[in-house]
């Protein structure tokens, strides 16, 4: 499998807990007002710090990890925005 595909994968899954909302899942939990955007918004900057220290570091897992955390839950902001992963292709396309 390639990155691309479990990205796909991925995003697949948070749109479709988007629509469904499971009770027991995390990602529906951050699309209702329970927890919701500024959640996100949180996790982003807590994992963003995270990261940093893990780079610091030299935590070469802990560095994997973050950075999973941190793409997860830009992929639940886009969706939020009800954007997808064209609209970041797109604009990588574009710089080069
Ligand atoms: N990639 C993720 C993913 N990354 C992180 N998280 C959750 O995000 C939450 C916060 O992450 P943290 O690492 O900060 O978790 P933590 O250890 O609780 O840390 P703190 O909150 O204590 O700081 C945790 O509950 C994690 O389980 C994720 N939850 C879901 N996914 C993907 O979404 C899919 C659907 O998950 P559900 O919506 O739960 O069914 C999964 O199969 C995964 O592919």
């Amino acid at each position: 499998m390639t990155d691309a595909d479990v990205l796909d994968e991925v995003f697949e899954v948070i749109e479709d807990r988007k629509e469904t909302l499971p009770e027991d899942s995390y990602t529906a939990s951050l699309f209702t007002h329970e927890k919701g955007e500024n959640a996100v918004l949180e996790k982003l900057g807590e994992e963003m710090t995270e990261l940093v220290l893990a780079a610091k570091d030299d935590e070469r897992e802990e560095i994997a990890h973050e950075a999973a955390d941190i793409v997860y839950h830009m992929l639940v902001l886009l969706s939020m925005k009800d954007m997808d992963l064209a609209d970041l292709r797109s604009e990588l396309e574009d710089r080069r």
